[in-house]
């Protein structure tokens, strides 16, 4: 006997990580958990284990428009995120997909700098972020450091991050600004901010304490882009994502010698 599923899909256009913990792998797991058909488009390969990047090698960027205009053409996608885009090519030719196909369903994690602050992509990328992709999204998802770069504000408190995100807002022009606090210290680590235009709402969840968060923010941009796909509103999605990051962190993997993943398949490990 068999059975066929119509389910959601949703795409994401990433770099792979060769640890499995972040990147199109923790996303793919992530749009699995949901009930979502995953598909992928790949920017870059990297070598990557818990310790840190080794090398990154970037794909052309007509191959990363081909997977993408393949997926669409025949499968359909309900929603869209973005991850580590790597250079000025790829994000200049994401950007004109993403106007061609006209998606509106944009999750944009503006990935630029780790959480220990390493810089992962050039000025220029970052240039073109700005003025391309980022103003075509439906949230955007900066770190505390990656908000710094894009506000041009220092980021230490709440109000802090509540200023970036309506500095980004005005001067950016995406839908909303999701600012991160997985990089922030104290009771307000794990505490995010989101302004919607018109308001501003703290999301807090239980803080998680492990050194295993490898892959929290490719997590919660996926979690969000396959709630967006399943259908459910903006602010919605944002609460489950989060709710469902808290979750794979309270069951992170104690994996290699650096920082862990997190236990995207915590569901098959509660009883
Ligand atoms: N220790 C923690 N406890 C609870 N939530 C956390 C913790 N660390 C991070 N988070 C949450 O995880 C999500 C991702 O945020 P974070 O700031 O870690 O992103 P990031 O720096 O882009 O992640 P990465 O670069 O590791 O993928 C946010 O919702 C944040 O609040
Ligand atoms: C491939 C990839 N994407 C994103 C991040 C940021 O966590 C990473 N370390 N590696």
């Amino acid at each position: 006997m068999s059975s066929t599923l119509t389910v959601p899909v949703a795409l994401t256009i990433a770099g792979s990580d060769s640890g499995g913990g972040a990147g199109i792998q923790a996303d793919l797991r992530t749009f699995a958990f949901h009930r979502v058909h995953g598909t992928s488009a790949v920017t870059c390969v990297t070598a990557q284990n818990t310790l840190g990047v080794k090398r990154v090698d970037a794909l052309p960027k007509e191959a990363v428009v081909a997977q993408i205009q393949t997926v669409f053409e025949d499968i359909g996608v309900q929603a869209v995120k973005t991850g580590m885009l790597l250079n000025q090519e790829i994000i200049t030719a994401v950007a004109e997909q993403v106007e061609a196909l006209q998606i509106d369903n944009l999750v944009v994690d503006p990935v630029m700098v780790s959480r220990t602050g390493a810089q992962l992509i050039d000025d220029d990328a970052v240039n073109a972020l700005r003025r391309t992709l980022i103003p075509k999204a439906a949230i955007i998802t900066p770190n505390r450091y990656e908000a710094q770069i894009l506000s041009g504000l220092e980021i230490h408190s709440l109000d802090d991050m509540r200023a970036a995100a309506q500095m980004i807002y005005r001067n950016l022009g995406p839908k909303t600004v999701l600012i991160k606090g997985g990089g922030m210290q104290g009771s307000l680590r794990g505490v995010d901010i989101w302004f919607d235009g018109q308001k501003l709402e703290t999301l807090t969840t239980k803080q998680v304490d492990t050194k295993n968060t490898h892959g929290t923010g490719c997590t919660l941009s996926a979690a969000i882009a396959a709630n967006l796909a399943l259908g459910n509103n903006l602010a919605t999605s944002l609460r489950q994502a989060k709710q469902y990051v808290t979750n794979a962190l309270l069951y992170s993997l104690d994996i290699g010698k650096g920082q862990g993943p997190l236990g995207h398949f915590f569901p098959l490990l509660e009883n």
